[in-house]
């Protein structure tokens, strides 16, 4: 571990979402491997939520402002997750910006100045924070780089609503997505409206920040990575996932509803890669008849499964536990997702392919099964099955209902139960993958160099 050097002081600004926590693990990493103090900004209500990072990080301490109230969000709502689901989360930036003067105030009054300044890239309006206190500012990714490249592409060329595909010109291929499947965040701008016009300039401020760190890696999307250095006209680009979690990963973003113990217990009942593991993240609750056609496809297929149905309320028929009991088990609430996906039983994973799930299905080597639903989701899709070809289409929107026969067929073929060519094509991809995904963040790799190369740049900026 190294020593922390109070003149190496980044000021760390998240977004309060539990997709978005990977910067806090990699600022974590920051710390202990390079000797950097970081203060966290945070508001009273996240502050216990980010307990296990500062204890397993002496040189972070919390920057805590209460959070200021603004018309879009209901007062007494710090977290995404707690706001109703027609607000964007990507709204939470308003009132967290009321907090500039503050901050700014604070960053005049302490003896070790600010070195440098990370944030999300929700919180584009950070650059210009970044410039008045006198530092760089890392604009940091939470969504893969074609992620990433296909919402800035949107803000500056903001589609209008159509029947016809979206065609988005100057991107690697010129990929096109029908209108509803572009990312929320792109359709719910509002020309003329003051809040959408400040997310609007928000995210247009990327663009200039000094530097960009995106949790992805070489392998798996070097050409976006490449697109992305010469979008914003500079190699500043550090592609450094994946960023591995922080401290036990049986508590990564929660405490888990079910104890590893009794996971672990089960979990040794089945042979190698025969589990497929349900769940759709942190942010969508299937509805009830998406809920039916998932357990009645678990059910016909006879496959071992794991199903957390989240902290929300998704409601599956009446006696499928007790029909299923020994085959599978159905968790009501959080779950140890990294913990469950790296188990050797584990075989593949229906996922709404957030980009952390997309990640932590990656390394575990996994076969993902994609049902996208909202945000990113298909874009990742298109990544993973049309340009890597490691995953399998399962169904595809936040309306469809699959027909349980086929999804039960591709739940048996994606665990080897019933032969599918393709499924062997897409497994040994997946493999693949997870071996360059080991190798990026190893001494040497990609991922590890990004790091390292950052350290170095940014060494320009340490006043000594
Ligand atoms: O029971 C659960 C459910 C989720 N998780 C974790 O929660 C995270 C979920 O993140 P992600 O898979 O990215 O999904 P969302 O929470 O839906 O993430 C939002 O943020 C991501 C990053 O910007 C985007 O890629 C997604 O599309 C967007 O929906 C992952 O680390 C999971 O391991 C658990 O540990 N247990």
């Amino acid at each position: 571990m190294a020593t922390p050097n109070p003149t190496k002081h980044i000021l760390v600004i998240p977004f309060p979402a539990q997709g978005h926590l990977p910067l806090l693990d990699l600022v974590h990493l920051l710390s202990i491997r390079h000797g950097f103090a970081l203060s966290i900004l945070v508001t009273p209500q996240n502050l216990p939520l980010i307990q296990p990072f500062l204890s397993s990080t002496p040189a972070a301490s919390p920057l805590v402002f209460p959070l200021p109230s603004y018309p879009a969000i209901p007062s007494g709502i710090e977290h995404s997750r707690h706001l109703p689901p027609h607000i964007h989360p990507v709204l939470l930036s308003l009132p967290l910006s009321l907090l500039k003067p503050q901050i700014l105030s604070w960053s005049k009054s302490i003896p070790n100045p600010i070195t440098l300044l990370i944030s999300d890239s929700f919180l584009g309006w950070t650059e210009s924070l970044a410039r008045e206190i006198g530092v760089p500012r890392i604009n940091f990714a939470s969504t893969g780089a074609f992620g990433t490249a296909v919402i800035d592409y949107l803000y500056l060329h903001v589609p209008k609503k159509s029947n016809e595909s979206i065609q988005l010109e100057s991107l690697p291929s010129s990929p096109s997505f029908p209108y509803p499947e572009l990312p929320l965040v792109c359709r719910c701008y509002k020309p003329g409206d003051p809040d959408w016009e400040f997310i609007r300039e928000s995210i247009l401020a990327n663009f200039s920040s000094w530097g960009v760190m995106t949790n992805t890696f070489n392998a798996l999307e070097s050409e976006y990575i490449s697109y992305l250095k010469n979008f914003y006209g500079h190699n500043r680009v550090w592609a450094v996932g994946p960023i591995q979690p922080t401290g036990p990963v049986t508590s990564r973003g929660g405490n888990s509803s079910v104890s590893s113990a009794e996971l672990t217990a089960w979990l040794a009942t089945c042979p190698q890669k025969s589990v497929v593991y349900v769940c759709f993240g942190s942010q969508y609750t299937p509805s009830e008849s998406q809920a039916s056609a998932i357990a009645a496809a678990l059910e016909l297929s006879g496959v071992r499964f794991i199903w957390p149905l989240g902290g929300l309320s998704t409601v599956i028929p009446e006696g499928f536990e007790e029909r299923t009991k020994g085959k599978g088990l159905v968790i009501r609430g959080w779950a140890p997702q990294v913990e469950i996906l790296r188990h050797p039983a584990v075989g593949s994973f229906l996922t709404h392919c957030g980009w952390n799930s997309v990640l932590e299905g990656v390394v575990a080597g996994v076969t993902l099964l994609t049902w996208p639903v909202q945000a990113e989701q298909f874009i990742n899709v298109k990544l993973l099955v049309e340009a890597v070809g490691m995953a399998l289409k399962a169904a595809s929107g936040s309306d469809a209902v699959p027909e349980a026969e086929e999804l039960a067929k591709t739940f048996a073929e994606s665990v080897g139960m019933r032969a599918g060519s393709l499924t062997d094509v897409v497994r040994e991809k997946s493999v693949e993958m997870q071996r360059e995904a080991a190798v990026a963040v190893k001494e040497g790799g990609s991922s590890h160099k990004d790091i390292l190369d950052f350290v170095n740049a940014i060494s320009l900026f340490i006043r000594h």
